[in-house]
């Protein structure tokens, strides 16, 4: 039968059937994808093939792992060509943010951006809290949105307390597997608890969990919050915002930049101190927007700017 990987502890997997059942499954023996050297052989987010247990009720072998879409890996620091995939075959990564109480930095922002565009993943931005803006504020969250939506990133005003804008975010939700991350206090349980009550409970353990200081390895868990709709909160995604990218591909994962990198004068420009460069130009005549750049440049000297 073909199933979902819902979770996965490292022994054992939940996998949701096609019959939409849910089933036990362990693995036989080695299993792996072709290429693939990781701590984790099955991923949350999988696709895979699985026997029914003949003789346990609900349990079952995974026999083979379907070609991934796409997978957000988190490097081993040891081994450079190890890591631990924390999701996969993800629809879009979505990011909760907000500009006031507590206010998620533009630099913070971009970081995820960047994370998750190298995975090839689409990203949304859900701006939370609105409701807590005054004239000023609601004016500097045009601004920003407009910046984000000149680059092609779809984003949401919503308010999880007054609930403005939630139908919004379930229509965005509708049919996909979404990843919702955010930093803590801007409302993440809040909007997840207005979408999607019967998870809650579950979203709690894991923070106290969290809390008490147990170690917790980084499994990731998928929810079911409607036909054909996943997602997923993990407790290691707040680490999406670190990179592990190559300084001559940053870039790429720019969109803005990526448009212009063929307009610079060296094919292999950092858009740093290189002349005749097409990028600088740009942001020069605001065309790239200055907090862009600024975040561009503090990746490339590789600043672990977690806020
Ligand atoms: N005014 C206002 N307050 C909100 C809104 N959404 C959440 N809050 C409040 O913000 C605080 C943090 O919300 P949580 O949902 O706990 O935030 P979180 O992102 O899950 O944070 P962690 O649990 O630490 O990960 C709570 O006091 C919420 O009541 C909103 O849209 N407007
Ligand atoms: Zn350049």
């Amino acid at each position: 039968m073909k199933g979902l990987v819902l979770k996965s502890t490292g022994s054992w997997y939940e996998v949701l059937g096609d019959n939409d059942r849910s089933y036990t499954c362990r693995t036989r023996g080695k299993l792996r994808l072709k290429g693939f050297k990781t701590t984790n052989p099955i991923a949350v987010g999988d696709y895979v093939v699985f026997s029914l247990d003949e003789e346990v009720e609900g349990q079952g072998v995974i026999d083979e792992i379907l070609p991934r879409e796409n997978y957000i890996i988190r490097k081993s620091v040891k081994l450079k060509s190890q890591g631990h995939i924390i999701a996969s075959n993800i629809d879009q990564a979505i990011l909760i943010v907000t500009l006031a109480y507590p206010r998620t930095s533009l630099g913070f922002i971009d970081r995820f951006l960047v994370t998750a565009e190298s995975f090839r993943i689409p990203q949304v931005l859900i701006f939370n809290k609105i409701d807590l803006l005054d004239g000023d504020a609601r004016h500097y969250l045009a601004e920003i949105r407009s910046l984000y939506e000149n680059i092609g990133i779809q984003c949401l005003e919503v308010s999880a307390l007054t609930e403005t804008g939630i139908e919004d975010v379930k229509d965005l939700l509708k049919g996909k597997k979404s990843l919702i991350s955010g930093h803590s206090g801007v409302g993440k349980s809040t909007l997840i608890n207005k979408i999607a009550p019967e998870i809650n409970q579950k979203t709690g353990e894991v923070s106290d969990y969290a809390e008490k200081g147990i170690h917790t390895t980084t499994f990731a868990e998928m929810f079911r919050i409607g036909q054909d709709t996943f997602i997923i909160d993990t407790p290691g995604i707040k680490e999406l915002g670190i990179i592990d990218i190559d300084k001559e591909e940053l870039s790429d994962y720019f969109p803005e930049m990526r448009a212009l990198q063929p307009e610079c004068k060296f094919h292999n420009c950092t858009h740093t101190h290189e002349p005749k460069c097409a990028v600088k130009d740009a942001v020069d005549e605001g065309e790239i927007a200055e907090s862009r750049y600024m975040s561009y440049l503090s990746i490339l000297e590789g600043d672990d700017n977690r806020r």
